[in-house]
């Protein structure tokens, strides 16, 4: 069985973070390890509070699983803070890690912050030019390029620039912002856009972690990225199309919405 690695923060109600990024890997068909970088007192309303793990902790967690259950794709979420960011590189940089999944996720979609100010630029600097591919909604896009982005084109503008500055794939989410459901991926230079169906969902919490976590499972079991992005559009729009209602705020995904698949999805070779 093929295996992804997350390396994220915590969601205790369970749609985002690390727990929505378990249920994607094991939905997408493999086996999913983690390793927590903070513990989020959150839930569909917000962030209460946040506990950090130490960097010594992170830097163990991640031992104990390259050493032992080598991923075939690792994700990245929230890394919150330049020392854990410092580990997360260092560690990926040790064991090679390969096909990884960067999601620069910076705030949470009921607008708490998850990763200090002071960090963004280690993100940039120690992080993004280790990833096969970002994934940066419209508001991650404009930090990350230092550009204002207003339209499709704007889109395509920032993700080439983020995709030559660090050397790696860009996929643009066009997300709540622009046109819901249409992502672009820039990549080889040139884009290519994938255009899901919106659907009228109001509960999006966690759609990033799980858009991410998708694609990693997808490139773990050995599938190229246009077809990874292909199969994680795919997915998520089943799992937003299930209409699950949850919570009090913006509720979860039913990230389990075709369990009799879930193993039927191996890379045919
Ligand atoms: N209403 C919708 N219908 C269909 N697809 C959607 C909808 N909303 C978001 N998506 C898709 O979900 C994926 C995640 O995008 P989104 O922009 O929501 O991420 P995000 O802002 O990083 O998420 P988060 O809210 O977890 O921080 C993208 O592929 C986007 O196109
Ligand atoms: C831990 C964590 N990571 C990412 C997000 C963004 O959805 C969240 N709410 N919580």
């Amino acid at each position: 069985m093929k295996t992804a690695l997350t390396i994220a923060g915590t969601d205790p109600s369970g749609g985002a973070g690390i727990q929505a990024d378990i249920k994607t890997m094991t939905a997408n068909g493999v086996f999913a390890t983690c390793a927590v970088t903070a513990l989020v007192a959150q839930n569909t309303t917000g962030v209460k509070s946040i506990v950090e793990c130490t960097p010594d902790f992170l830097a163990e967690e991640l031992d104990c699983v390259f050493t032992d259950i080598f991923p075939d794709a690792v994700k990245t979420g929230m890394v919150s803070s330049i020392p854990l960011i410092r580990v997360i590189a260092a560690k990926l940089k040790e064991y090679g890690a390969k096909n990884l999944v960067v999601d620069p996720v910076m705030v949470a979609t009921s607008g708490d912050r998850l990763i200090t100010e002071d960090a963004v630029s280690a993100l940039k600097e120690l992080l993004l030019p280790l990833a096969t591919v970002l994934t940066p909604n419209i508001p991650e896009a404009e930090i990350l390029s230092g550009m204002t982005i207003r339209s499709a084109a704007d889109m395509e503008a920032a993700a080439r620039a983020i995709s030559e500055q660090y050397g790696c794939a860009v996929l643009c989410k066009g997300g709540h912002q622009i046109n819901d459901a249409d992502d672009l991926l820039w990549r080889c230079g040139s884009g290519k856009w994938f255009h899901g169906k919106r659907i009228n969902n109001p509960n999006t919490h966690g759609t990033g972690c799980t858009l991410s976590s998708a694609i990693a499972s997808n490139l773990a079991k050995g599938f190229d990225l246009d077809t990874a992005v292909e199969r994680a559009k795919a997915y998520i729009s089943g799992a937003l199309g299930a209409m699950l209602d949850l919570g009090r705020g913006s509720g979860p995904m039913n990230h389990m919405f075709d369990l009799k698949s879930i193993y039927c999805t191996e890379k045919a070779d």
